[in-house]
């Protein structure tokens, strides 16, 4: 197996691979598209959650005292804007007490480079492990910026997941945060195409969430 394959959990399952059939398919309208995104998400937190601490507690049960486990640990969710916030609600149902930060990034449509806009972290989400929201891992341009944003604000446990996960995204993320692991539904392998897509992937996910064409925030935004 190729190195930068390593960090890499691709879920082979039916329930999620059928999920992502009806996304890719054009005749998904917005909001069947956002219902299955946010599936996609609650099914995969299962897996991408599991090394979440627990304590014992001692809980009063109907015939006895009981020591048991409760998660001891809050994580942070942070969807990259727009597109990364149709996963988060699957998340929060897992887990209603997670925080949630935000990043803005958009990708330039001629130079595929991620332009940032906005960038907001509740106050202790370096304290506890980040989970990293967007459906679509192209370039990996903008993964690599969010990544890199919550590194430079002190977090170190990052986790990072996506619906699609292409070939070269999954390369760069390896080569520029090897410490950081991807839960994807889908990979992607060969190249993008012309326009910096994943060829066999849902299009635009942003778009096709928001039921936009090809929105882009004003720059000075
Ligand atoms: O890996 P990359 O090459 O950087 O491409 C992936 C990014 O592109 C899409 O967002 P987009 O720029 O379309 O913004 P949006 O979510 O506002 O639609 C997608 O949601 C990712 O954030
Ligand atoms: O394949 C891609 C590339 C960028 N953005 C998406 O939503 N999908
Ligand atoms: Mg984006």
């Amino acid at each position: 197996m190729e190195a930068y394959l390593s960090n890499l959990t691709v879920f082979n399952h039916p329930l999620i691979k059928h999920k992502v059939s009806h996304l890719c398919d054009v005749n998904t309208g917005t909001k069947e598209f956002s219902e299955l995104v946010k599936e996609l998400a609650m099914l995969m937190g299962y897996e991408t959650l599991k090394e979440l601490k627990t304590k014992d507690v001692e809980i009063q049960a109907p015939l006895q005292k009981i020591i048991t486990p409760v998660l001891a640990e809050d994580f942070t969710i942070v969807p990259i804007l727009r597109a990364g916030l149709g996963m988060v609600d699957g998340l929060r149902e897992l887990s209603p007490t997670a925080k949630v930060g935000h990043i803005g990034l958009y990708r330039d449509e001629e130079t595929l480079k991620p332009m940032t806009y906005y960038f907001k972290l509740p106050v202790d989400t370096a304290d506890g492990p980040v989970v990293v929201v967007d459906p679509a891992l192209a370039t990996g341009g903008s993964a690599d910026a969010a990544i890199q944003f919550l590194k430079d604000a002190g977090c170190k446990n990052i986790k990072f997941m996506c619906i699609f996960a292409s070939e070269v995204g999954i390369k760069l993320l390896y080569e520029k945060h090897p410490d950081v692991k991807i839960y994807a539904a889908n990979y992607a392998p060969g190249p993008l195409n012309e326009n910096g897509y994943i060829p066999t992937a849902a299009g635009d996910a942003g778009d096709r969430l928001c039921g936009t064409v090809s929105y882009k925030p004003n720059k000075n935004q």
